[in-house]
């Protein structure tokens, strides 16, 4: 149980990194701290009145016959007490005004900058004035409270008096230049300002140059009562000054600034207030009234698969290291590699689930090709399947030999469901694969891979590591996050996930089972999910987003208004069991959508996970390779299968039961596949199933089937499903032969000859003209776009 309440906060971390209150909750909040403060204030002015009287009755709290004199009663003379006698004296004055202000800015939802430098301020001020009281007005300790005065003690201890009335100097200063930004410039400016000024008085000259608007008011004012007397000179016959008689001697110019270099020309830079816009406006009232959107809401009951679900398999206590083989292993790998006359310098090994790793550093001198060619004669040697040799390790100057363990330990799914590493993985589908060859959990985001082949002869764990993958992201994501399309054309493998249907599932409108055996309904479900992909794609550029992660984001925030459409989108990840087997009956007319969906679903939360039997070219081609960079090999039988999958050699050696090599990319790891049977895939289903779930299974888009034209009819609507891309291949080669359409989209020469009449009959090539390829009518891409948005028209 503990584990499930774990997984199910790391799925949403934003819940806990947001706390936010609402306006009303502000709004109470605010008052509440405003009229303590006032509250404060009043019990600290009558504190200072008759703090004496009500000092005896601070034990007495609680008794209801004795009444304090403070205007707050027992409460205003305790809290007083506590603030002023026991706390910072006179200064805690200034606690009312920091609380004042931060229970204002909170009622009027204002934005709390700058509260914290005010309150860093405040504090400082408070034990500096504490401290000076207590320096200077020993005698009152209620002046500097007990932290002034026992500061003083505390700092006189060390340092003496003079220390302590430096240390208050040092304060100080620290306090005017920080806070008020005063330095010594001021004070010399003003210095001499006065001194021209006095000079210029001295001299009977106009001081207007001096005078600020200030005190040229004040002048006219005096002048009004004509009264005028030179506090210097006590001169009386200074120039009379009136308002309506400016042609007077007396001339007011504007001050005249005086130079500044550059270095001390002083610049206050105003911070810069970022205007929100109108929609963030209301997308934070929305989150302030409703909190953030949580799409787990309509399931907010659901409890994730506890771990009790998943056994342990036997294995409780690790792996355990048999010492003998160990030592046997080295024995004769040394052995055999000195029979070839290659001395080791080193060796070291890594013992895994299945596999032991022997690291060795060859004598200097010798050829790594060389070791690498002696694979068969070490795995003769060693008398054991499966040996492979990493000539050198990437990243470490060693070679490594992989020989399998006597006795190979199962990775059962319940550890690696507990390794921290899945629990703490921050991942948006995280999937917890296995055990690598040192021992550790392999976790892996699907999100970023962001498809998976999967491929590997029969019996060497395929449909076990498919259950792996389902059985991770069942355990960390919610219903809401996460929907998977099932495609079993062995009609077997996948049927247990049927229960989940209403939880975790998604499938066509008009489809009874969500889980896919049938080859038609197989081409109507990848061409749904390309609409969906469109439809995500047109919701990401509304939003002006980039993928789904930053729309969801927005969409929880309430920036996303739903009445335009817009949803929280789930993830979605289409599994297909036994891919070859779809390509041959289907060929390009699941290439297509799968090569689509390949290159262009990432960003829109669409992740295809591929497994296949038959890792041949044509069933692997390029274009799938192209966009499946992670593939899993489990064992197959050849180097080529190897090479089809891998790009390169290794599955051929593996040992099969789950041992598998990952890679995407370059590097290849070597993993033993956790394990997790049928009966335990039944219980978690069991467990999902048997909770609240959705009305329905999740729903694609609807796709209609232009079944493959049977008649000849050319009404545009009973076209051929690969009319266009036909169309786009002639158009392309500027030759109109059906035969380039059969080769070009595997099709079958009744089709591709279907499809040449009705690119006739739509203008796009020309009469058929006996042996000669047909003429091509239209001469560019823009060209047919056009002409086939014209004819919708
Ligand atoms: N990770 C594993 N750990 C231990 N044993 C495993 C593991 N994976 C598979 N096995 C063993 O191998 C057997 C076959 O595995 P699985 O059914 O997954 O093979 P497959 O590749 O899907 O075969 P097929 O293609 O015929 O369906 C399992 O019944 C199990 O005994």
């Amino acid at each position: 149980m503990a584990k499930k309440s774990k997984s199910s906060k790391t799925t949403t971390p934003e819940k806990r990194g947001s706390f936010k209150l609402s306006k009303q909750n502000k709004i109470i909040l605010g008052s509440l701290i405003m009229l303590f403060s006032i509250a404060l204030f009043f019990a600290f002015l009558s504190f200072f009145f008759v703090w004496q009287d009500d000092q005896s009755l601070l034990s007495e709290f609680s008794d209801r016959n004795q009444e304090a004199k403070n205007i707050l009663n027992k409460f205003g003379a305790s809290i007083s007490h506590f603030f002023i006698f026991k706390g910072f004296g006179i200064a805690s004055v200034i606690f009312t005004f920091l609380f004042f202000m931060s229970g204002l800015k909170l009622f009027l939802s204002l934005k709390s900058t700058g509260l914290l430098r005010k309150w860093i301020w405040g504090l400082t001020f408070i034990i500096w004035i504490s401290i000076a009281f207590g320096f200077f007005a020993r005698k009152y300790p209620l002046l500097g409270g007990m932290v002034g005065f026992e500061m003083n003690d505390f700092l006189q201890d060390y340092t003496g008096k003079l220390g302590v009335f430096l240390l208050l100097l040092f304060g100080l200063v620290i306090i005017l230049v920080r806070l008020f930004k005063l330095t010594p410039d001021h004070f010399t400016e003003y210095y001499k300002q006065k001194k021209s000024a006095i000079s210029k008085e001295f001299k009977n000259e106009p001081a207007s140059e001096t005078f600020t608007e200030e005190e040229i008011e004040a002048l006219i004012q005096k002048e009004e009562k004509q009264v005028v007397v030179d506090t210097y000179t006590h001169k009386k016959d200074i120039p009379v000054l009136t308002t309506e008689t400016p042609n007077n001697d007396f001339e007011v110019t504007a001050p005249v600034q005086e130079e500044v270099e550059p270095e001390n020309l002083k610049m206050e830079v105003e911070k810069i207030v970022e205007e929100t816009e109108e929609a963030d406006n209301l997308a934070s009232k929305l989150v302030d009234d409703f909190g953030e959107f949580d799409p787990t809401l309509e399931l907010g009951n659901y409890k994730f698969p506890t771990i009790e679900l998943l056994d342990q398999h036997g294995v409780t206590g690790g792996i355990t290291i048999n010492q003998e083989e160990l030592e046997e292993n080295k024995n004769k790998i040394v052995e055999t590699l000195k029979n070839y006359k290659i001395g080791i310098a080193q060796i070291k090994a890594t013992i895994g689930p299945t596999v032991t790793l022997y690291e060795i550093v060859p004598d200097a001198g010798v050829r790594i090709s060389k070791i690498k060619n002696l694979e068969d004669d070490i795995a003769l040697s060693l008398a054991a399947l499966g040996i492979r040799i990493i000539a050198p390790i990437p990243g470490k100057g060693t070679i490594g030999i992989e020989v399998p363990n006597k006795n190979a330990t199962i990775v059962s799914m319940r550890s690696v469901i507990t390794s921290s590493k899945f629990q703490k993985a921050e991942m948006q589908l995280p999937i917890a694969f296995g055990k690598t060859i040192s021992n550790e959990t392999f976790v892996v985001d699907l999100a970023k891979m962001p498809h998976l082949l999967m491929a590997g002869a029969t019996g060497q764990g395929k449909s076990v590591g498919l259950n792996a993958v389902l059985t991770s992201l069942l355990y960390k994501k919610h219903p809401a996050e996460v929907k998977f399309v099932l495609i079993d054309p062995k009609k077997v493998e996948l049927t247990l996930f049927n229960k989940i249907e209403r939880h975790f599932l998604a499938k066509l409108p008009d489809s009874e089972d969500a889980i896919i055996t049938d080859n038609t309904k197989v081409i109507h479900t990848l061409n749904s999910l390309c609409i969906e992909m469109d439809n995500r794609y047109e919701l990401l550029k509304l939003a002006l987003v980039r993928n789904i992660k930053e729309y969801n984001t927005k969409f929880k925030a309430r920036k996303l208004n739903p009445n335009d459409g817009h949803m929280f989108l789930p993830y979605i990840v289409l599994v297909i069991d036994e891919f070859a087997d779809l390509i041959m009956t289907a060929g390009k007319e699941v290439e297509t959508p799968i090569a689509r969906l390949a290159q262009l679903a990432r960003a829109i939360g669409i992740h295809l996970i591929i497994a296949t039997q038959r890792p041949s070219v044509n069933v692997i081609t390029g274009i799938i390779k192209a966009n499946f960079p992670a593939r899993i090999a489990f064992r197959v039988t050849s180097k080529i299968d190897s090479r089809t999958i891998l790009d390169t050699q290794g599955a051929d050696q593996l040992i099969g039961r789950g041992d598998m090599l990952y890679t995407q990319g370059n590097d290849v790891t070597r993993i033993q596949c956790a394990f997790v049977d049928t009966p335990e895939v039944a219980k978690i289903v069991d467990y999902i199933g048997s909770q609240r779930a959705y009305a329905s299974a999740h729903m694609l888009p609807e796709y209609v089937g232009e079944e493959s034209g049977t008649s000849l009819d050319y009404d545009i609507s009973d076209r051929d499903a690969l009319f266009r891309e036909a169309a786009e291949v002639i158009v392309i080669a500027q030759q109109g032969s059906a035969s380039l359409i059969q080769r070009k989209l595997k099709l079958g020469y009744n089709r591709a000859g279907r499809i040449i009449d009705q690119l006739e009959a739509a203008g796009i090539v020309g009469p058929f003209e006996g042996s000669k390829a047909r003429q091509v009518l239209v001469t560019d891409m823009v060209a047919l776009d056009n002409l086939l948005n014209n004819e919708k028209n």
